[in-house]
């Protein structure tokens, strides 16, 4: 049945004051704002962060910024129902929580929490490899909702292919395969303050706890801890693989296969023709190429391309209820939703990352009736003006 996402604005009104509902910010640049004031200035440093001179991570916001909604009056949209099919799924919004590693660095609850939030709105939430906690430890916190896991596509396949058996068996039915990501970046919030959560350990918990991971280290990881970093540091990425590597994915994996980070309309058909299933549009939230295309910009010719032949997924620079309906418009059929979440889970654990969700939403569904829908997938470019830089 149809949620009533803009009932959320009602309640903060009518409770606001009284405790029952948390009191973080609605507005997300006071959300971020408040986490850079009170979260410790490594781990905030980490998720605010971008590549080089952090062009691409504005750029996201501003080519969003620059589409501007036009609103269309007298249609009826009293009863809407913001239920999207997707990828062979029913999700109750265009909407899943963004692959987001280390949680543990912005709250000790860590995944499980996050995880436990969206499930209990229905939304999907993508695990990443770079957890802090096991993928098998999260999938149990998130009971019998739906659970998608993401790859990063390392240099040993003895590791991807037990990382795919596991996470199969532990239930995840949809597979991310991160490609922006060989390397790390060049990343100076992060260099200045000499801040890498891996260097001590966080976020290898799916290597340290994988049997063909220690297979390849000389000792235990608990007698030598900095040896199974270093390993996991010079194994997480491969900068050598190619389009025909992606055989080997489809071969180990039974469900849906969504390569996340392609923002060239070339590389899109290509994924087309390896016989995936979708595409996530995202440059990684301007973390990884300083200077490249926004990801809105990307977004048209990505969806023109493989529109018709494959699922496409957007990310990088969502903040509001606004920005998932200009996502739509500009061809997504559902937006990943990245450091928001991050942001009202470091504040406030997991009743923070239903927040989140929940402004997104409440705003997302008022945001399509005031502009004239019932439905996400009515939404088309002609709801759209872009205006100049
Ligand atoms: C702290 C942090 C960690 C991230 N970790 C991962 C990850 O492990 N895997 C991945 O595919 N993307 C990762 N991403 C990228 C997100 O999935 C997403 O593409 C990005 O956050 C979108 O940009 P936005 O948050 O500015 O909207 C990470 C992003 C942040 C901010
Ligand atoms: C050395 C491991 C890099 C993992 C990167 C996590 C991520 O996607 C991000 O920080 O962004």
């Amino acid at each position: 049945m149809a949620q009533h996402w803009a009932d959320f604005q009602y309640e903060i009104y009518l409770n606001g004051t009284t405790g029952a509902v948390p009191r973080l910010p609605t507005d997300p640049s006071r959300l971020e704002e408040l986490a850079e004031h009170r979260l410790g200035p490594g781990p905030v440093g980490y998720v605010a962060g971008s590549a080089g001179d952090g062009s691409t991570a504005r750029a996201n916001q501003a080519a969003l910024d620059r589409h501007r909604i036009v609103p269309r009056m007298l249609r009826d949209v009293h009863a809407r129902d913001l239920t999207t099919e997707l990828l062979g799924r029913t999700l109750p919004a265009p909407l899943a929580l963004a692959p987001v590693g280390v949680l543990s660095i912005m709250h000790p609850d860590a995944e499980s929490a996050a995880a436990r939030a969206a499930a209990a709105r229905g939304v999907p939430y993508i695990l990443s490899s770079a957890s802090s906690t096991p993928l098998e430890q999260v999938a149990e916190a998130m009971g019998d909702a739906e659970r998608w896991f993401q790859l990063y596509w390392g240099k040993d396949r003895e590791v991807t292919r037990s990382f795919l058996g596991r996470a199969q068996a532990s239930g995840y039915s949809v597979l991310v395969v991160t490609l922006d990501t060989p390397l790390l970046a060049w990343r100076p919030r992060d260099l200045d303050q000499a801040y890498l959560p891996f260097l001590h350990g966080v976020g290898t918990a799916n290597y340290v706890t994988d049997p063909a991971f220690r297979a390849g280290l000389a000792k235990p990881v608990h007698e030598d801890p900095n040896a199974a970093v270093m390993h996991f540091l010079g194994l997480f990425g491969d900068a050598g693989h190619t389009w025909p590597d992606l055989a080997f994915l489809r071969e180990h994996w039974d469900g849906p296969i969504v390569l996340k980070g392609v923002l060239h309309p070339d590389d899109a058909r290509l994924a087309a023709d390896a016989g995936v299933d979708g595409v996530v549009v995202s440059n990684h939230g301007g973390r990884q190429v300083a200077g490249s295309i926004a990801a809105a910009d990307a977004l048209p010719g990505v969806a023109d391309a493989v529109g018709d032949r494959l699922t496409v997924l957007f990310d990088s620079g969502v903040r509001t209820g606004a920005d998932v309906f200009k996502a739509l418009a500009l061809g997504a059929r559902a937006v990943l939703l990245g450091r928001p979440y991050v942001y009202g889970f470091g504040l406030d654990g997991e009743a923070g990352v239903d927040h989140v969700i929940r402004c997104v939403l409440a705003e997302f569904d008022l945001t399509l009736a005031l502009s004239g829908h019932a439905r996400p997938d009515t939404v088309t470019r002609a709801d759209l003006a872009e205006t100049a830089p």
